[in-house]
């Protein structure tokens, strides 16, 4: 696997005079969780907009994304091999479990005996073997979140985004699914940018913190 890398990233709203994000340079080495902290309204959600190429017309931004010494910056959300992680899981609730899975293949495993074979692999992986047919709406929060996990791996990302990922999670819960997904992102020697409000979270992940100033006075813009 290769480091993410951001060069030069300015992000603004359009027409705002006020940056909010300004001349952002970071590497996120392979297997590295970054933490991204900083209050509300700071532009943590647009920077990873930014990352995975679906930024909102509203803003406007320079710099670069790289995998490497691959250029995605003009790419399509899609081509980027970035996976995204929310707080809402967004499991398709008309799919079963191994047809959420399965998604994720789509665009690179064309047999439908070795999708199955790796939807299998990944239940295993996440500790739920003999799931594959259930309805997500039967599977706990943590179980949702591992799948949810799951399929974003599944796609074969070169980075992974985190944006709030455990913030539905209660207490007891929460720990083990970060733990499940920094082992598994580390393990793939993933790249990995996570966005939180949570202390907790960046402990967990042990890896730098960078904390957002507020670049942005709100009545300039
Ligand atoms: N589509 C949009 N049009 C105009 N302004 C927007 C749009 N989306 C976000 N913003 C503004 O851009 C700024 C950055 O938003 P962003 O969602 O990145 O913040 P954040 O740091 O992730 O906040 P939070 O921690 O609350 O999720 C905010 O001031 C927000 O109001």
């Amino acid at each position: 696997m290769k480091p993410l890398i951001l060069k030069h990233v300015t992000i603004c709203l359009a027409g705002g005079k006020a940056p909010l994000i300004k001349d952002l340079d970071l590497t996120v080495e392979p297997g590295e969780v970054v933490t991204i902290m900083g209050r509300s309204g700071i532009g943590k959600s647009t920077l990873l907009a930014f990352i995975g190429g679906h930024l909102d017309g509203a803003f406007e931004a320079n710099g670069q994304v790289l995998i490497g010494e691959e250029d995605l910056t003009a790419r399509a959300p899609e081509k980027r091999r970035i996976g995204l992680l929310f707080q809402d899981d967004l499991l398709f609730p008309h799919l079963s479990v191994g047809d959420n899975l399965a998604f994720g293949l789509v665009r690179h495993v064309k047999g439908k005996a070795e999708r199955q074979g790796r939807v299998e692999e990944a239940l295993e992986r996440a500790g739920l073997s003999g799931f594959a047919n259930r309805d997500p709406a039967t599977l706990s929060g943590g179980q949702r979140a591992r799948v949810a996990l799951m399929r974003t791996l599944l796609a074969e990302p070169m980075a992974l985004l985190l944006d709030e990922p455990f913030s539905k999670l209660d207490n007891g819960l929460r720990d083990d699914v970060r733990q499940f997904v920094f082992a598994h992102a580390r393990e793939e020697g993933l790249p990995v940018l996570m966005v939180t409000h949570d202390e907790g979270d960046a402990v967990a992940a042990g890896g730098r913190v960078i904390k957002l100033a507020a670049s942005l006075n709100p009545a300039a813009v």
